[in-house]
């Protein structure tokens, strides 16, 4: 345990995984915290706690601690156990935290894994981001106002993060990691040191690297140096993979809060949290992880520059246009392998000989694809070349090599004169083997005697129970085993000195040329890695125009103007888990008269979906996709703001209407004439007159003309506040649309169409008849809603029919009340008391 204890103290916040034989053996703390995560059985060594796992599944283990936000060490045993004198040799050869992984194993091979370092600035109230992933090479840095530093994080979904407090409060700080549910790790804040990380920089970009690549602020020099150096200190080797570092500005690209990429369901599906049924999803149909990744970075960074728009756009016609050169180029994407990840096991050192036939295999690949793509005039594509790299890996390695170094036979014949003569030794001393087994039998005049070989005892002369009386007197005896004697002879131990020996140095010298081999690859990093970015644009594209042919997408116009038409829209992913045809296409129009548009309709009628497809269509047709609809002319929309639903943040401290509201107040600050606004029953989460207050002024706020700096945002109100439909009346720019409903034979269809006008129905008590209500219920409710409806009718001061959708919910405990209360006896205004007062207990 003295070793155990040693070793720990240098790895005091890691989990040590401590290998015994073959397991890895967690002690103390580690073991108490390792043993509920991965759920493992506690025991104890002499009185501490101790708990393990087999060493051939030790990656799944490692994977459940890291994704917890764990940081793992391996210590190995250095030496074989026949060889050791005393304790046998241990040392630490791994270090895994959740941002600094390379393991394929454990990471999603469609995502990429940051690690981020984010520095604080509460004087400015700004803040400035980096973001590195290892394992692909890319690393970025931006700045944002301190308000958002959430939700850029967010999109970057880093596997860890460091950060650097400077000014800020401890309760700020600490607010800050309790929302971003990211493992964070704490270090020094000398990591931010602007000189260490001017040094770093220089050091492995080069000396004028920080002016090259434009970081212009001491804090974005400070962030990206702080990542360096602790990519160094985790895994040195890595940090070579990186040949540049881009500053974005976020400026370039739409905004999109993590509110909205949830709502919307950009990249996981609220309902499952995973990434079916998203937009991603749906999207998505690269055949590269490369690709997949790339996709992933190009939905939540919608572009808004139109010529770059433009451009996408004109390859996905191309490739539609062309479909012979899209499916053949597809069929080879479909054998690329993750060139981007094998490059940064080159760069660190942990590439495998299969990891360097599956680059030669697949540049090889690409370079036909590059032929393809040169003999069409309208592509525009530059493909590194990447021959000497196909050249150099073709030359050095046998054509199926092992996966594992150990397996020899990795370097090709003919490749290294001495390496030849040692497998000559090897192959020609096995000859020598099976001559000497024939001659010891003729000799012995025992037929049956046979040499083999174990790992342990090398190679032996085995003799049968009943022959062993007449085994030659020069044999040495070894071993018994139950089928006979074991022995060795001075000739055998001679020839086997020479064949191990020759073994042991043909791997010594296998590895050596491959570690060559590696340097020289390493050599072209860059060209790969640009390589790797260029197939995924080409995978992309060429997934854009499958799509657009399978499920008729159309060519969006985009323009600098303020208007958006979309021609029988359709939401992107609804359309697809309905049956063909089911779904109901919209329309939309933005224009001077049409700014502000409230939506009311019965529940369950559609509205939600169309708030979304609208968004989403102007997503696609910013990332260059070809979009859902029969026509789309959209005026680019600089952020999507969403306020959807009643998603508690009970964990943030916020109640269901605090939520609603901030989120709103969010939108409200930060919208622009350029801005697409979705709110969907805004107010519903305060009682009836305080929400309907709330969202008519949130209108009139929209409507308002004379700030003109925002006048023009596209905004969509859903609402049941039938109310509020009102203001188009009095306010230029609001229009009602409604859902079209057929009532048919006392039941309702909804037709999921979008209709010029507002709803007059709420159709509550019959979606709480689908819903499975009991019919006593539900004839119950349409009474009471009829006799509600008559006299609040009669009123002169209440003038609007009562709603009471809250009955569907709440039917058991108003059912209770109603008991008690004769409702003819009531007056209008104490049913509208009543009802106000119910709505509000049971909302
Ligand atoms: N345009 C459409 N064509 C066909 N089916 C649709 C369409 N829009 C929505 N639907 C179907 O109707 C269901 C309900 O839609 P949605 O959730 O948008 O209704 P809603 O009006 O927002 O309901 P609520 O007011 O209760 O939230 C969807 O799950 C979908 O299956």
């Amino acid at each position: 345990m003295k070793q155990y204890w040693n070793i720990k103290a240098k790895y005091s916040g890691m989990m040590l995984f401590f290998r015994l034989g073959d397991f890895y053996e967690l002690f103390g703390e580690d073991a108490v915290k390792a043993a509920t995560v991965l759920e493992v059985v506690l025991t104890q060594r002499a009185g501490i706690p101790m708990c393990g796992v087999p060493c051939h599944s030790v990656n799944s283990y490692i994977r459940k601690l890291i994704t917890k936000g764990f940081k793992v060490a391996i210590c190995e045993q250095l030496e074989e156990f026949g060889n050791a004198k005393g304790i046998i040799k241990r040392g630490v050869t791994k270090v895994l935290t959740p941002g600094t992984i390379l393991e394929d194993t454990l990471l999603e091979s469609k995502e990429n894994n940051f690690l981020m370092s984010v520095i604080l600035d509460d004087n400015t109230a700004s803040a400035t981001f980096a973001a590195a992933d290892i394992s692909t090479g890319e690393f970025f840095v931006s700045e944002t106002i301190l308000k958002s530093i959430e939700a850029e994080v967010s999109k970057y979904n880093p596997g860890e993060l460091i950060i650097s407090t400077g000014n800020m409060q401890n309760k700020q700080i600490s607010d800050f990691k309790a929302k971003l549910k990211i493992p964070i790790s704490d270090i020094d804040n000398s990591f931010f040191d602007i000189e260490k990380a001017q040094n770093i920089i220089e050091e492995l970009f080069g000396i004028s690297a920080v002016k090259k690549f434009g970081l212009n602020k001491k804090e974005v020099v400070c962030a990206c140096g702080a990542l360096l150096a602790y990519i160094k200190e985790m895994q040195p080797q890595s940090v070579s993979i990186f040949s540049e570092i881009k500053y974005v500005r976020n400026s370039d690209f739409m905004y999109l809060d993590i509110v909205a990429i949830k709502n919307l369901e950009l990249l996981n599906s609220m309902t499952s949290g995973k990434t079916e049924n998203s937009l991603l999803s749906v999207i998505d149909s690269t055949k590269t992880p490369m690709g997949a990744r790339t996709i992933r970075q190009w939905l939540i960074k919608p572009l808004l520059d139109i010529s770059k728009i433009e451009n996408r756009q004109n390859v996905v016609r191309f490739f539609i246009k062309n479909p012979n050169v899209r499916k053949e180029i597809i069929e080879k994407l479909k054998t690329v392998s993750d060139i981007e990840r094998i490059t940064a096991r080159v760069s660190s050192g942990s590439a495998n000989p299969k990891d360097l036939t599956a680059l030669k295999n697949s540049l090889k690949t690409i370079n036909n694809i590059s032929e393809i793509i040169k003999s069409a005039d309208e592509l525009d594509f530059n493909i590194p070349k990447n021959t000497q790299i196909t050249n150099k890996i073709s030359s050095y390695l046998s054509d199926e090599p092992p996966v594992s170094l150990k397996g020899g036979n990795v370097i090709k014949n003919g490749f290294n004169a001495e390496l030849d003569e040692l497998r000559k030794i090897s192959t020609d001393a096995k000859v020598y083997i099976s001559n000497l087994e024939a001659k010891e039998r003729v000799a012995s005049g025992i037929n049956n005697l046979k040499i083999g070989y174990t790992s342990v005892f090398g190679y032996y002369i085995e003799i049968s129970k009943s022959n062993v009386a007449s085994s030659p007197k020069h044999y040495v005896r070894k071993q018994t085993v139950t089928s006979g004697e074991r022995y060795i002879t001075e000739e055998l131990k001679i020839l086997e000195d020479k064949i191990l020996s020759a073994q042991e140095k043909t791997l010594r010298l296998e590895s050596s040329i491959f570690n060559n081999l590696i340097q020289e690859i390493s050599v072209f990093t860059a060209d790969i890695l640009k390589t790797s970015q260029i197939i995924s644009e080409i995978d992309i594209f060429c997934g854009f125009a499958e799509n657009a042919i399978e499920y008729n997408y159309v060519c969006p116009k985009i323009s600098e103007g303020r208007e958006l038409s979309i021609k029988d829209g359709r939401h992107p992913v609804v359309e697809r888990i309905l049956r063909s045809g089911e779904f109901t296409a919209n329309d939309i129009t933005f224009d001077e008269n049409s700014k502000i548009m409230i939506l009311t309709g019965p529940n369950m009628s559609g509205k939600s979906t169309y708030l979304r497809q609208i968004a989403l269509i102007v997503i696609m047709a910013q990332i260059g996709s070809f979009v859902p609809s029969q026509s789309a002319e959209i005026g680019l929309v600089d952020k999507i703001f969403t306020r959807i639903g009643a998603g508690d943040n009970l964990a943030g401290g916020e109640s269901t209407f605090m939520l609603e509201m901030s989120e709103t107040a969010n939108i409200l600050n930060q919208y622009t004439q350029r801005s697409l606004i979705i709110l969907d029953e805004v107010g519903r989460g305060t009682s009836t007159y305080d929400g309907m207050s709330i969202a008519w002024a949130i209108i009139e706020f929209f409507a308002d003309d004379k700030r003109k700096a925002n006048a023009g945002a596209k905004i969509l109100f859903v609402t049941h506040y039938f109310e509020l439909t009102k203001l188009s009346e009095t306010l230029k720019g609001v229009v009602n649309y409604s859902i079209d409903v057929k009532e048919w034979n006392g039941d309702v269809i909804f037709l999921h169409k979008i209709v010029k006008g507002s709803a007059d129905k709420s159709y509550g008590i019959h979606v709480a008849k689908i819903a499975g209500m009991p019919h006593q219920v539900i004839e119950r409710a349409y009474k009471i809603l009829s006799r509600l409806g008559e006299k609040a009718i009669k009123s002169s001061k209440y003038d609007e029919s009562p709603q009471i959708e809250f009955f569907c919910a709440t039917q058991q405990q108003v059912l209770t009340e109603l008991k008690n209360i004769d409702i003819n006896a009531l007056s209008p205004i104490e049913t509208f008391n009543i009802l106000k007062n119910w709505k509000e207990r049971y909302k």
